[in-house]
């Protein structure tokens, strides 16, 4: 286990363009003595082909962190980049562009169409696109399916499928145009334990099988487990991270991080590492 909880994370080592990346990232909400920074000068780097995830306390930061690096949200400064492509440079069509080609998307509401079976709901993504399913398509979509157990239920709507059978179809959309990144806010937050855990190792196989690479939101500690990297967020600032997470080192990280917070000086001192 290595746990690290300091208030200044350096990127992490990684070769080659790290998929997502953030410089100075700063998003500020209000105006004068109201204004809040959700978001204040994050560097933080996340690796290709990994499974990371983002963690910390309610209000922390991490769905803005979520939104400025997938361009759902506008910087107040700082950079985004996704590759080599600076997220925060876009113009709104190449935002659309990026949001559509680039990166995947996982919520805990499902947002899957009633009215479309699993099958077309996974390919709404290049339907949309105008992509047609030819048959290299064919070939990763039978991959999705198998590696997400759906094979039969690829003909069933939404309404006849459970919510962790809903899940991995949102999980398959998401893949279908092979994003460089995927992004899942709370992607458990409505499945029991069960289906959540299938969901988790579903994804963690994304990564692990298919080269994937995924950034998930959680308030999880058992969900964060699943992720090769925890990277935990306090007041808008990285706080810390944790390599190869366990249930236990992830609540340890946490235990860290709000004795971290109720220390008067601990924006200088690490506290764990
Ligand atoms: N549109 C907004 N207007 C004003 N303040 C906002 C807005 N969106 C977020 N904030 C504030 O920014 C801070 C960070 O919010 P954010 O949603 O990123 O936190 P979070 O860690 O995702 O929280 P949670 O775990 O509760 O979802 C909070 O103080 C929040 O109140």
């Amino acid at each position: 286990m290595d746990t690290t909880v300091y208030q200044s994370l350096s990127p992490a080592p990684s070769g080659g363009v790290p998929a997502v990346r953030a410089r100075a990232l700063t998003r500020r909400y209000g105006k004068g003595e109201g204004t809040v920074t959700a978001l204040d000068a994050v560097d933080v780097d996340f690796a290709a082909g990994h499974f990371t995830a983002i963690m910390g306390p309610s209000g922390s930061g991490k769905s803005t962190l979520m939104h400025l690096l997938a361009g759902l949200d506008t910087a107040s400064s700082g950079r985004a980049f996704i590759g080599d492509t600076d997220v925060t440079a876009l113009t709104d069509d190449q935002l659309t562009a990026l949001r559509r080609d680039r990166v995947g998307f996982v919520f805990q509401s499902f947002n899957l169409l009633p009215m479309f079976t699993a099958e077309q709901n996974i390919l709404l993504p290049l339907t949309l696109a105008g992509v047609a399913v030819d048959a290299d398509v064919t070939a990763w979509l039978e991959t999705l399916v198998s590696t997400l157990s759906l094979g039969d239920r690829l003909s069933h709507r939404p309404a006849e499928l459970s919510g962790g059978q809903q899940q991995r179809v949102a999980i398959a959309r998401a893949l279908i145009a092979r994003p460089d990144v995927v992004f899942a806010d709370e992607p458990t937050g409505n499945l029991d334990s069960r289906s959540g855990a299938e969901v988790l190792s579903f994804l963690r196989r994304s990564v692990r099988e298919l080269g994937r690479t995924v950034i998930m939101v959680t308030h999880d500690p058992a969900a964060a487990a699943y992720a090769d990297r925890v990277i935990l967020i306090a007041d808008g600032r990285i706080a810390g991270e944790i390599d190869s997470p366990t249930p236990e080192s992830v609540l340890a990280g946490l235990d860290a991080l709000r004795a971290f917070e109720s220390t008067a000086d601990a924006r200088t001192t690490p506290v764990v590492g």
